[in-house]
Order: structure tokens, then sequence, then C-alpha cells
């Protein structure tokens, strides 16, 4: 799995993150050992739990200096710039054979306030065509984010039309639970088909598979259990696919990262797919 990738081959920043865990952050948690008499303990510098959550408070600090710094940029993004990038990034998505072939798909409703890579005219087409029952083979099905509160709990469900749509609290369209007939929503943990594709939001993104998020924490959470989900149906992993302007990639080293950040496999820039993962250079390669 391409997260373990990155735990066996850190760079020195990231083997600096990963020294620096509080038990709650690494995985899986640390055996408990029976606790020796002082005079049996070996005679080095353990680093306590007090230096590890003052190094965790730093890397969250740099991710929020960089938050500031990336939305400053994004703010000041000249307009036609904006909008030329945004075709191009959804061109490029709209005509990969990867998105093609994809069946089931997790994306965002971009919102335009957050400065995100529009979406619109992806979800247009994901939703042209949708995928109809008993007939997996065309057509496609679309979940989208919603979120169910403030400790990173995000659902991803079904939706057939941007009327679905509703917007929360943040100003962000989101699905209510139930349809306007009072059915309730596909939740796409509880779908018997694997999600192929995520087309994911984030601040900054690197070409190692580094994404920055808006702090929440709701995609890394939801990202790492829709791996074990499918680790445990033994279905083929999702390809995770950030979308990003061209002034949203940084520099490798530059995006600080826990053991909770979950790696993109591919990024869409205005200027191509950037493929980085394994299984990514593998499917964005043969084309599907
Ligand atoms: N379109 C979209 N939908 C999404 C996300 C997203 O990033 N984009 N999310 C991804 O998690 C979840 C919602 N999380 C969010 C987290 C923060 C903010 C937000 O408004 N942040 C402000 C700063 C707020 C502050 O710091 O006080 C900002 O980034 O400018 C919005 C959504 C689920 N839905
Ligand atoms: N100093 C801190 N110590 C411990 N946890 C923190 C600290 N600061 C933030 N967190 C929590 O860590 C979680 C992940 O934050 P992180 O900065 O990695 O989010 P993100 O990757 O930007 O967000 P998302 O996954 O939504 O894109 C959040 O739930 C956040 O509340």
């Amino acid at each position: 799995m391409w997260t373990r990738w990155l735990a066996s081959n850190p760079t020195p920043r990231v083997k600096a993150a990963l020294m620096i865990q509080p038990t709650s952050l690494l995985s899986p948690p640390p055996r408990i050992l029976p606790s020796r008499p002082a005079c049996l303990r070996p005679n080095v510098t353990m680093s306590t739990d007090l230096d590890q959550s003052t190094h965790l408070n730093e890397i969250f600090k740099q991710k929020g200096i960089l938050r500031t710094q990336v939305r400053k940029a994004l703010k000041f993004m000249d307009p036609s710039l904006r909008s030329q990038e945004d075709n191009a990034i959804q061109s490029i998505v709209l005509e990969a054979p990867w998105f093609k072939s994809s069946r089931s798909l997790c994306a965002y409703i971009s919102c335009t306030s957050l400065r995100e890579v529009d979406t619109s005219k992806l979800l247009t087409e994901i939703l042209r065509n949708p995928a109809k029952d008993g007939c997996a083979q065309t057509g496609k099905k679309l979940y989208v984010p919603r979120v169910e509160d403030k400790n990173s709990h995000m659902r991803m469900l079904n939706i057939s039309s941007m009327d679905d749509l509703i917007a929360n609290s943040m100003n962000i369209l989101e699905p209510a639970p139930e349809d306007h007939v009072g059915n309730v929503r596909e939740d796409v943990m509880q779908a018997n088909v694997p999600v192929d594709l995520f087309l994911l939001p984030g601040l900054a993104f690197d070409k190692s598979g580094r994404r920055l998020g808006r702090g929440g924490g709701y995609y890394d959470t939801f990202l790492r259990k829709y791996q074990e989900l499918a680790r445990e149906r033994n279905w083929k992993d999702p390809l995770f696919v950030g979308l990003s302007y061209s002034l949203q990639i940084m520099d490798e080293g530059v995006i600080p990262v826990t053991l909770h950040d979950v790696l993109v496999d591919a990024l869409v820039t205005p200027s191509g797919v950037i493929p980085i993962s394994p299984s990514a250079i593998e499917r964005i390669d043969v084309g599907c």
C-alpha cells in the first residue's frame, strides 16, 4: 500500500515527523512492555510524551503557516489564470482513460469562496450518465462529502442530481441524509461496489504525494477508513487524485506531515497528470 511505502521510504523531513508521533497517531499502537527497575533501564535518552507533543504541535503550527500562505496566494491569483487553470484541469480529467473507465467516484463539490479547483464540469459529466441498477458496466455513480460533526467525521453520500445539494454552515453544498421523498441516501461505506476514483481537494500538494488539507482532518480520517474497508473486502485500491492549481504545488519537503496524513496517488495540474504511487504509474500509464 502506498501509505506504507511512505513509512518505509521516509525523506529526512518525514523521518523527523515519523519519530515524533504521540501514541494516538502511531499505527499499529506499540506493545506495552512491563516496566523494569531503574537500575536495569538502558542509559539512553528517550523522547518523552512531552517532547513528542511539542514536536507535533510544531508540525501543526507549520501546517497553519503554510495554509495561511497558500490561502493568500489563492486570494491574489489572477481571475483569468484561475479560470484557464480550472478549464485545463477539468479537460485533462474528462479526457483521461482512468476517469472515463471509472464507475464509482467520490468527488468534492467545489466552493468558490474557498477558491478550490472547480469541479462543476466533472460533476455534470458524472451525473450525465448515471449507473443503472443491474447494469454496472455503464454509467457512473457519484458520492459527495457530508460533514457530520466537528470531530473529523465526514460521510460520502450518493447523489443523482446537483439539486440534491443544500449549503451547510460553512457554505459548502452537501446532500441531506435523505432524498426529497424521504429515502436514506446510500453511504459509500455501505456500497457493495468499490470506489475506483477519489477526486480530492487540498490547499497544497507536492510531487511525492503529500497533501495539505484545510485542517479538519476530515479527508485523512475518511480515506484511511475507506482503505481499510477496501482491504477487508479484497477490493482493488481506489485511486486518490488531487486537483491542484500550479501555485498549490510545493517543492518537496515543504509540506509538513504526520503519520495521520494520507498520500495522494496522483495529481492533476493545468500542465497534466503527475502519477506518483506505483499503482497510479501503472493505471495512468496503461490508460485505465
Ligand atoms: N468542497 C469541499 N468540501 C469539503 C471539504 C473541502 O475541503 N472542500 N472538506 C475537507 O475537509 C470537508 C469540510 N471541511 C472544511 C474544513 C474547513 C473549511 C473552511 O472553511 N476553512 C477555512 C478556514 C476556517 C478557519 O480556519 O477558521 C479556509 O480554509 O479558508 C471548510 C470545509 C468536507 N467537504
Ligand atoms: N496541535 C495539535 N495536536 C493534535 N491534534 C491536532 C493539533 N492541531 C490539529 N490537530 C488535529 O489533527 C487532525 C488532522 O489535522 P491535519 O492538519 O492533518 O488536517 P488536514 O490533513 O489538513 O485536513 P483534511 O484531512 O481534512 O484534509 C485534525 O482533526 C486536527 O483537529
